[in-house]
């Protein structure tokens, strides 16, 4: 799928002008991992999974729980061994976790003796930026990330000062801070309510649009994956695969209520069916019933 231009799909980027990155092309190719652990032995957590992800794409992953969501997601970053297939980025093979990918979790691990400021220059201070000539470009570089994810103001606020949506927006200020190719996501707004969680959902897409990077994004809620998603990959019950890539065709920029239209709602409908059933999949699987 060729990727639209920011100012064709996306909708005017405020910050336009601001060097960065480019997303990489993904590809994912008969990528399978394994654990061992002393209580059960080797287990499968993925197999043989394919997927292309195009440059600068947005692609949400759906499944039940323990189907190897976070295993992909960390395959991607290089942080678990591959026991076949390959995962490369711009043609180069990912073996270990480097600086085109940010990851952001769940929970907003910020370092709580620092301020907005001084978290979201954390990650550039570790690449051994921000220090002599390229202080003033840092400093710049955070001022204009901090005002891109809404929390101009704030500059000098403790996260415990902060609510937990805005403990997120520092989170994604600093994965974008190191200006990854990549964005790697594990279901980060799981945390917040559900308010915040869909006006959070409205800012990331903004921030992706601005940001020309690619996306992969994790998550348990439908709405939120067909809502944020060029496409949605829907994995089978463990060990994971890939049992479906739904390519979503809605316009672009999406408001919220655009999650009340016939055709959103027609795609949750088709992503529902689809998880319902690996899940009694994998419930008889469990009892015995079935091989899958
Ligand atoms: N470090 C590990 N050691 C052993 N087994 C693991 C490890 N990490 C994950 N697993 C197992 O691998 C499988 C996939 O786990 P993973 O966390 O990738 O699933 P998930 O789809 O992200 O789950 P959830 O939706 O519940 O977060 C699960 O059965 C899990 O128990």
């Amino acid at each position: 799928m060729g990727i639209p231009t920011k100012n064709s799909r996306r909708g005017p980027s405020d910050t336009d002008g601001q060097a960065s990155s480019t997303g990489a092309h993904v590809s994912i190719k008969g990528v399978s991992v394994e654990y061992e652990t002393a209580r059960s032995g080797v287990k499968a957590a993925l197999k043989d999974v394919s997927l292309e992800i195009e440059a600068g794409e947005f692609v949400c992953v759906v499944g039940t729980s323990g189907c190897g969501k976070t295993t992909l997601l960390k395959a991607i970053d290089g942080l678990v061994p591959i026991s076949s297939g390959t995962v490369e980025l711009d043609g180069k093979k990912v073996t270990k976790p480097g600086k085109s990918r940010s990851v952001v979790f769940q929970a907003a691990s910020l370092l709580p003796w620092r301020t907005v400021v001084g978290n979201v220059r954390y990650g550039l201070e570790m690449q051994g930026r921000g220090r002599g000539k390229a202080k003033d470009d840092t400093a710049r570089t955070v001022e204009s990330l901090i005002e891109l994810v809404g929390l101009k103001g704030f500059e000098h606020a403790y996260p415990s000062e902060l609510s937990g949506g805005m403990q997120q927006r520092v989170n994604l200020a600093r994965a974008l801070a190191c200006d990854p190719q990549m964005l790697l996501l594990d279901e980060p707004f799981a945390a917040l309510d559900a308010q915040t969680r869909e006006i959070m959902q409205g800012e990331l897409v903004k921030i992706w649009g601005a940001s020309n990077k690619t996306a992969l994004f994790i998550t348990h809620q439908i709405d939120e994956a067909i809502y944020l998603a060029d496409k949605v990959v829907v994995m089978t019950a463990r060990p994971g695969r890939i049992r479906e890539v739904i390519k979503i065709d809605l316009p672009r920029p999406r408001p919220l209520q655009i999650k009340r239209d016939p055709e959103f709602v027609a795609y949750l409908d088709q992503v529902w069916t689809m998880i319902e059933e690996e899940g009694r999949l994998a419930a008889m699987r469990d009892r015995g019933v079935a091989q899958h």
